[in-house]
């Protein structure tokens, strides 16, 4: 079942590796059917080089393994709780990708320095909080995605706007409105964490850039109303 959709997301996953964005099995790319509530993920732990197709794991929005002979991905209750809440979301990538996973790891939001940001995300890119031991304990994934959908209701930031998100002590998810945007949101969000990392090395004290940019090369891009087809 839903073949077109497993070989989109087994594309989007080889893209990680060509983009640099991964190092062994460190990320997963799932993608999503609203219309069964279907959605398709990688395998946990194989590597990249030995993936087909064949393998995506299919899962339902209540967690059950569909289809598959593997185990999906240990990610999953994460993708599993950005799909319940955010209908608008058709895809979604975590990945370890080095610069990213160092502001997550900081702790620290990325701020908004320059219009290649803008293009992509409207603000900072938040950083969620550390899981409490509790939370770890009991369900580290799925409590994962709970923080996350947590910081954007907390902050006010729209999840359409700003398709991306550093989980503290782990690492970025990205989405979009299929697998391949998330996973172009996760390379853009790694170059945007490059360029933030060295332009405060260049600049200690440099501020975010004023919001008229982010407002002006975010909506002309994306427009009011057209991303993700609203
Ligand atoms: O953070 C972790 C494990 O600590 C995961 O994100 C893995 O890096 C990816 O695992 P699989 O998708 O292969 O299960």
């Amino acid at each position: 079942m839903l073949e077109e959709l497993k070989r989109q997301v087994y594309e989007a996953n080889m893209e990680l590796p060509k983009r640099g964005l991964i190092t062994y099995t460190w990320g997963n790319v799932s993608g999503i059917d609203r219309e069964t509530g279907y959605f398709v993920i990688k395998p946990s732990g194989v590597d990249y080089d030995k993936l087909t197709p064949e393998d995506m794991v299919v899962m339902d929005l209540d967690g059950n393994k569909v289809e598959g002979s593997l185990r999906p991905s240990s990610d999953t209750p994460t993708h599993l709780e950005l799909y319940k809440k955010y209908t608008d979301i058709g895809g979604i990538v975590h990945t370890h990708s080095p610069e990213a996973t160092a502001w997550a790891q900081a702790g620290r939001d990325i701020p908004l320095y320059g219009t290649t940001h803008a293009d992509y995300f409207y603000g900072p890119i938040p950083c969620a909080r550390s899981l409490t031991p509790e939370e770890i304990d009991e369900a580290y994934e799925t409590n994962t995605g709970r923080v996350i959908i947590e910081t954007f209701e907390k902050r006010g930031i729209n999840p359409v706007y700003t398709p991306g998100v550093l989980c503290t002590n782990h690492g970025p998810f990205t989405w979009g409105k299929d697998a391949a945007e998330a996973v172009h949101n996760a390379v853009v969000l790694e170059e945007v964490a490059k360029m933030a990392t060295k332009t405060e090395l260049i600049n200690p004290d440099v501020k975010p850039a004023p919001d008229c940019i982010r407002d002006k090369h975010f909506f002309r891009k994306h427009g009011k109303n057209a991303y993700y087809g609203q």
